[in-house]
C-alpha cells in the first residue's frame, strides 16, 4: 500500500512522528511537506494531496492540521476522496469498515502522538466491509 501524508504548520510535529514511525514499520510512505514549521495554508498541500490519492497514484493520504478540520473540509470537495477527521481508535475503525475512506484527518493540536500512531495503525490496517456499506458510498460518489 502506497501512503502519503502532509500537514500544515499546525502539524508539522505530528506528521513526522508519524512518517518516522510507518517508516519503522516498512509502511510505503511519501512525505509531501512541509519541510520546516513555517506558517503555510492548509490548502496548499491538502488539495495536491488529495488529487493524487483520487487519481490513484497513492492508496492512501493522511493531513494533519491544528484540528484536521481544514485539512478534511479542503480534501473532501476533490472527487471520489473520502476524508475523515478522527480523532478516537472507534471511529478509525468504523470509517475504514463502514465509509472505505481513502484519506484520514488528525489535529496535532487535539490529540497527543500515541493516540495518533493508534488511530493511523488501526486505519491502515481495517478493512472495508462493504455488503449494506456499499449502497451508501455510492450515494456519496453520485
Ligand atoms: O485548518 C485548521 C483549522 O480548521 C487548522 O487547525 C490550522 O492548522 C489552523 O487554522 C492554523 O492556525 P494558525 O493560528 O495560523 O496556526
Amino acid at each position: 500500500m502506497k501512503v502519503i501524508i502532509a500537514s500544515d504548520h499546525g502539524g508539522f510535529n505530528l506528521k513526522n512522528s508519524i512518517v518516522q514511525k510507518l517508516q519503522d514499520t516498512g509502511v510505503d510512505i511519501t512525505d509531501f511537506g512541509p519541510d520546516s514549521n513555517d506558517s503555510v495554508d492548509y490548502p496548499d498541500f491538502a488539495r495536491p494531496v488529495a488529487e493524487k490519492v483520487a487519481s490513484g497514484e497513492y492508496d492512501r493520504g493522511i493531513l494533519i492540521c491544528g484540528t484536521g478540520i481544514g485539512m478534511s473540509i479542503t480534501a473532501n470537495k476533490v472527487r471520489n476522496i473520502r476524508c475523515a477527521l478522527v480523532h478516537d481508535t472507534f471511529s478509525a475503525k468504523a470509517t475504514r469498515a463502514h465509509n472505505d475512506s481513502n484519506m484520514l484527518a488528525m489535529g496535532e493540536r487535539v490529540i497527543g502522538p500515541g493516540l495518533a500512531d493508534d488511530i493511523v495503525d488501526i486505519w491502515l490496517n481495517t478493512e472495508y466491509e462493504g455488503g449494506r456499506h456499499e449502497r451508501r458510498v455510492c450515494k456519496i460518489e453520485e
